[in-house]
């Protein structure tokens, strides 16, 4: 890793009544001029990140200001410089918005944020602000299949939003049986799902596809149509570009933490893995060891949350 400086940026969430948000255009001249960024700047020495968002918004844009919850802190490598953009949510302002520096504003419903040219340390950004932060890692089917399903339900009730249907040995038909099952359930609570390893069950089912690292050399593009979410597990930089090579939308980087199902391994730790995130935009979720209680170091990392088997299946200590 590069010891160059770290450059300490905060940028505000501001949303108005009704509920789209407020984009900036980085000025002719700047560092990536032309992209829409969200408002924010600099930290200067000695500023905390709410004083120095609350002066940067006061200058850049007219208003007062309440700093609201962290949403996520994005370590990022650009060719001249490394940042980490430290984006807060505004609780409230003040004053009527004005771009003071010449500057094209723009407010977006939160829905068409990913169709707007921003700089990449951005794009967990907008993930943070519209995916799920738990991404729910099925437990393969030891048990009878009806308490299995039973599990994916109490699971999905509880409010996870993203899963991944995974059972490594099982029976080829026991399992196509499962995933059907559970493919049902997910659609019925509006989740987000896709399965490990088998793109033709992905395809036959309509639905996503978590690739093992293993799998992206051997693929040219994404396997499935836009709409349809393509992730993959990595744990190098070498595999994080192969994720990107082929376009995956998101994927899940480990361990952070040691856990119990690799003994063996070294895990990587907060550090390790927002180094691996400075180099890359995609979204990734944290595994290995981790629960909800780590949601915020993960976030405060640069994580869009954490991917878990056991912290999110009920009835597993
Ligand atoms: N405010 C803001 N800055 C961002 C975002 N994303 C992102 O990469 N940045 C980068 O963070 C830095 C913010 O510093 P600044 O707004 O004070 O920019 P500047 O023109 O004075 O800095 P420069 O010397 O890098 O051009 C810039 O390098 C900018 O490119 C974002 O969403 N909001």
């Amino acid at each position: 890793m590069s010891g160059e400086a770290m450059v300490e940026v905060v940028a505000g969430v501001i949303r108005d009544k009704t509920g789209r948000i407020l984009l900036a255009r980085r000025t002719e001249g700047r560092d990536l001029a032309g992209l829409w960024e969200f408002p924010g700047g600099k930290r200067e020495p000695g500023e905390t990140p709410e004083g120095a968002l609350a002066r940067e918004l006061h200058e850049e844009l007219g208003i007062d200001i309440d700093c609201g919850a962290p949403l996520i802190a994005v370590p990022q490598r650009y060719p001249h410089k490394r940042l980490r953009l430290d984006v807060r949510h505004v609780a409230a302002w003040r004053g009527t918005v004005k771009g003071h520096e010449g500057q094209a504003l723009a407010w977006v419903p939160p829905h068409l944020l990913a169709s707007y040219a921003m700089p990449s340390a951005d794009i967990p950004v907008v993930a943070a602000l519209l995916q799920p932060d738990r991404y729910l890692v099925t437990p393969a089917p030891d048990l009878s299949d009806a308490t299995w399903l039973d599990a994916l339900e109490h699971a999905l009730a509880n409010g996870v939003r993203r899963v991944q249907l995974r059972a490594p040995d099982s029976e080829p038909r026991r399992w196509h049986t499962l995933v059907d099952a559970a493919v049902d359930a997910c659609r019925r609570h509006d989740v987000d799902v896709l399965v490990n390893g088998d793109i033709d069950l992905a395809r036959e089912f309509d639905i996503g596809v978590h690739l093992r690292a293993a799998q992206l050399p051997a693929l040219a593009s994404r396997p499935l149509p836009a709409d349809r979410r393509v992730a993959a597990s990595c744990h190098t930089l070498a595999e994080i570009r192969e994720a990107e090579r082929i376009g995956c939308d998101f994927i899940v980087v480990g361990a952070v933490a040691g856990t119990p199902t690799h003994p063996g391994a070294t895990p990587l730790g907060w550090a390790g893995f927002a180094a691996l995130r400075e180099d890359t935009a995609l979204p990734i979720y944290a595994i290995g060891g981790l629960g909800e209680q780590e949601l915020d170091i993960a976030r405060a990392h640069g994580a869009q949350g954490i991917a878990a088997i056991r912290a999110f299946w009920p009835g597993t200590p």
